[in-house]
């Protein structure tokens, strides 16, 4: 298919592509998937880095209006991303505006993904699962559903046996889930969400937006989130380099290249 998947993570990925908890499932989530990026020309000099290109859009012979739509949606989401994003600064006694400074979300690595999930029923005890269970990986997750359960979240990730608690679907309303960068800069106040998604044998879709720092930003603990007494849990490490490595865990599909800046880590 010629919009399969890239090596800038866009585009399609089929079913079983991803394995979200390799640890816990017996084959990959019985989804498919759609990465729809910020849109960067070849032209572009960001276009160098990883991650960062062109979409790939189906024909619009095929789907006339489909790329106007996506690019339209994922620019608002955004701006919404970014009003969400205020709450947390002010959460964490900084400038409201803090995570829109330049560096941070000015060229966010932000992706929109259009889920399908087969009519598979998950079985928990044979490791099968429409997502196995995460934390997504940036600031924070804009995720709209239909009206079809299946997603559930575990509030305390290091409880044993974990519990799990099923999120029912609300019309017209974003559920936000944390990522883990977020978890990081405030040094495991905030939390990132533990979620999966135990299929009833129902088809499903949804729409996760990840709205991810830009590639190069540094995350480490903001000074409002340590003290003597409560010192930096995480290292630092860059969103690229985090982004990079989770899509080689999960994603048997993904092959980065090696562009400028690229590191494994
Ligand atoms: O489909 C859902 O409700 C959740 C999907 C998800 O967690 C993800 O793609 O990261
Ligand atoms: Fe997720």
């Amino acid at each position: 298919m010629k919009v399969i998947h890239d090596k800038n993570h866009r585009g399609y990925t089929p079913f079983e592509e991803e394995i979200l908890d390799p640890d816990t499932q017996s084959k990959g989530d019985s989804k498919e998937g759609y990465y729809v990026g910020v849109p960067i020309p070849e032209s572009d000099p960001r276009s160098r880095k990883p991650l960062h290109g062109p979409n790939q859009y189906p024909s619009p012979d095929v789907l006339p209006g489909w790329q106007e739509t996506m690019d339209h949606y994922h620019s608002e989401l955004i701006k919404l991303s970014k009003r969400v994003s205020r709450l947390i600064a002010l959460a964490l006694n900084l400038e409201e505006t803090y995570f829109e400074k330049p560096g941070i979300t000015d060229d966010p690595m932000a992706s929109l993904r259009l889920l399908h999930y087969s009519d598979e029923k998950s079985n928990v005890e044979l490791g099968i699962y429409g997502t196995g269970a995460h934390s997504d990986y940036g600031l924070i997750t804009l995720l709209a559903t239909d009206d079809v359960p299946g997603l559930q979240i575990c509030r305390d990730k290091t409880a044993v046996p974990q519990v799990w608690e099923d999120v029912p679907p609300m019309k017209g309303a974003y559920i936000v889930n944390l990522g883990d960068m977020l978890e990081r800069w405030s040094n495991g106040l905030f939390r990132s969400t533990l979620h999966r998604v135990v299929s009833q044998g129902i088809e499903r879709y949804s729409i996760p937006f990840f709205f991810e720092p830009n590639y190069d930003c540094l995350v480490e603990c903001l000074p409002t989130c340590c003290s003597e007494n409560n010192p930096p849990k995480y290292p630092p490490m860059t969103s690229g380099n985090h982004l990079l490595s989770k899509y080689k865990q999960t994603h048997k599909g993904f092959v980065s290249d090696q562009k400028l800046g690229s590191s494994d880590s």
